[in-house]
């Protein structure tokens, strides 16, 4: 079950939300115009109690039908001016907010992409999927609403008790009395809310995680009958998560009602006090009705509190969650011009070269302990070893996916440790044992491969690759392949994933088993294709089958985290037992018998000349 991989800090609603300082800038005086005219909006509203005072101590008193028309007439002209304010409101920040939205997104998805892979190793997709989706989404709506709302209703709660007070001190004092109250059942409704807010958040990451997985996985879902099981693990989650959004709603519906009754309760005391002193004669009729519109023209402002502040604390959140993967340091990238010569030896050097995973057990032995190994100019090196043995963690140090713990990789004399990526970029070519398209076109696939490259070096590619299959799907180069290029058979992806290799003629090519998928005809006319192009690059290939070692001059055996044999095949099978063994496919028990092994290895490698 997937799980949230970051620690979050215990910082303040008010300093998390202030990080969005710099999004918000480019617009301030679109948001501050907004605020001033919802607050001259909603203190409008307060002046409509005014006008029914005028009117019940004036017109009405005086059995004036003229007067009652024209006070009729104020209050519809009041009541359009708020509605045009607040239409205003909203035409102001709208636009601008959707950009906010979309800079923000962009600017994840950017920093996103330069986060090493270890990043993404760690983190499960859903949780990133979330924090780019749903939580841009609220933070949106939180500057276009509860910003702009918690201070335009501050201050209309401010000019509301002034006009009060003004009106009739006494009952004034009994509306304000359920204020200090209020105030720490607020700050603890908020600490509270805080806690449910982040649970809810996080668990929408974990279920995205699993409804991503069960759709990338359908048919492994389908292929074992896991419908039950990846069912009942989603039910699971989507059940955590009502419960923390019912936690959440009990919370909100708790706050609400105190905020609603308190006041009402106040209100309810001050009529009674004013109805009194109307009859003694101390306060005139209509400034009771004036006081009472007033306090009920507050009640909105209070009571909207409640979810002004539950959805400042989902933003708060929000912003903490996006600001998590911001944080995180991008990729490190040498300075200068990017040359770091610092041997004059050719080809691809391993030197000391020693790594382990990030978040592997610091006392567990490193992936790689010591690998030294030199691959000629224009050789070709297969790379064998057992499973789990560190072969394609070799090979994603190259085209540095993960730096090296300790140790140099050089390239013509370079350090790629100092070399700049997009140099990296243009020497190195992958291929990896797990093909990843994307949903593009089958040319726009290949072309990933090299920057510029134009149509010829495409045809040129693809028939390298033994991929001429593109021109016979529905539109040739143009057809577009599905999700992951699910639309196409496994030894389809893996040759246009070996096109796109071989598409910009690297000087140095990383392949890793790159002909599994294919079937034993395509296989044998790949790999003469591929003979020419590797006769024309430094490669390191790493291999599972006779096969495929016989594309390479040398190969190198990689065990116990280490280089231990290198040479040709045929020296390999005379001299090393394990590579014997590993070559003849036998089991377990083979691996002492290494002389046997190696003649069964003999015998398929003569097969498959
Ligand atoms: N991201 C990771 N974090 C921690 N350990 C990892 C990670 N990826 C791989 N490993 C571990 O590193 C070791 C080497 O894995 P690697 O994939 O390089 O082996 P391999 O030789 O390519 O295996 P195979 O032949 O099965 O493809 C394994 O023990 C694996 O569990």
């Amino acid at each position: 079950m997937p799980e949230t991989p970051a620690e979050h800090t215990d910082r303040s609603a008010v300093r998390s939300l202030l990080r969005l300082w710099p999004y918000v800038r480019p617009i301030r005086l679109r948001l501050f115009s907004a605020a001033f005219v919802a607050v001259l909006a909603s203190c409008l509203g307060l002046v409509i109690p005014l006008v029914l005072k005028w009117m019940v101590d004036g017109p009405v008193a005086g059995r004036d039908p003229g007067g009652v028309w024209l006070g009729a007439l104020y209050l519809l002209l009041l009541g359009l001016a708020e509605a045009g304010l607040f239409g205003l409101r909203r035409w102001l920040v709208a636009r601008p907010l959707a950009g906010v939205e979309a800079s923000m997104r962009a600017d994840l998805y950017r920093h996103m992409q330069r986060l090493p892979v270890a990043f993404h190793d760690r983190w499960p997709s859903g949780q990133l999927l979330s924090r780019g989706t749903t939580d841009l989404t609220l933070l949106r709506m939180f500057l276009a609403f509860p910003l702009t709302f918690l201070f335009v209703n501050a201050t209309t709660i401010l000019v509301g008790f002034v006009i009060l007070f003004d009106q009739a001190w006494s009952l004034g004092l009994v509306l304000l009395a359920p204020a200090v109250p209020l105030v720490i059942l607020c700050s603890l409704f908020e600490t509270k809310y805080s806690v449910a807010a982040r649970g809810a958040q996080d668990q929408v990451g974990d279920l995205t995680t699993v409804v991503e997985e069960s759709v990338l996985g359908i048919r492994i879902v389908k292929g074992f009958g896991r419908h039950r099981s990846q069912a009942l693990a989603f039910h699971a989650l989507s059940r955590r998560l009502r419960g923390t959004e019912l936690v959440k709603a009990r919370l909100l519906a708790g706050i609400w009602a105190l905020i609603t009754t308190l006041p009402e309760l106040a209100i309810g005391a001050a009529l009674v006090l004013g109805t009194v002193q109307v009859a003694d004669g101390a306060l005139s009729a209509g400034t009771l009705v004036a006081f009472l519109s007033t306090a009920l023209a507050l009640r909105w402002p209070v009571e909207s509190i409640g979810f002004l502040l539950a959805m400042s604390q989902e933003s708060a959140t929000a912003t903490e969650r996006y600001f998590e993967v911001m944080d995180v340091a991008q990729e490190r990238d040498a300075d200068g011009d990017g040359r770091a010569r610092v041997s004059d030896e050719p080809g691809m050097v391993f030197e000391g070269v020693e790594f382990r995973y990030p978040d592997a057990d610091p006392a567990s032995a490193p992936v790689l302990a010591r690998v030294d190994l030199r691959v000629r100019p224009g050789e070709t090196m297969a790379l064998v070893g057992a499973t789990g043995s560190g072969k394609t963690t070799l090979t994603a140090l190259v085209p540095r996916l993960h730096e090296v713990t300790a140790g140099r990789i050089t390239l013509d004399g370079e350090d790629i440790a100092g070399m700049a990526r997009p140099r990296l970029r243009e020497l190195v070519s992958v291929a990896f044992e797990e093909p990843t398209l994307f949903s593009a076109t089958v040319g726009e696939n290949v072309l990933m491969g090299a920057e510029g490259a134009g149509e010829e070096e495409l045809r040129r590619a693809l028939s390298v690759a033994q991929a001429d299959f593109v021109h016979d799907l529905p539109h040739g180069l143009d057809t577009q392949v599905g999700e992951q290029g699910l639309s196409l058979s496994g030894g389809q992806r893996q040759r246009l994933a070996l096109a796109r290799a071989v598409v910009g003629r690297p000087r140095f090519l990383v392949l890793d088993d790159p002909l599994s998928a294919l079937d034993v005809h395509t296989e044998t006319r790949v790999e003469a294709a591929l003979r020419q192009v590797l006769a024309r690059t430094t490669a390191v290939v790493v291999a599972h089958r006779p096969s495929t070692v016989m594309l390479a001059d040398r190969v190198a055996l990689l065990s116990g985290g280490r280089i231990s044999a290198v040479g040709t095949h045929q020296e390999l099978l005379r001299t090393s037992a394990e590579y014997a063994w590993l070559m003849s496919g036998a089991t377990e028990a083979g691996a002492g018998q290494g002389s046997s092994a190696a003649e069964d290895a003999t015998a398929e490698e003569g097969s498959t000349r």
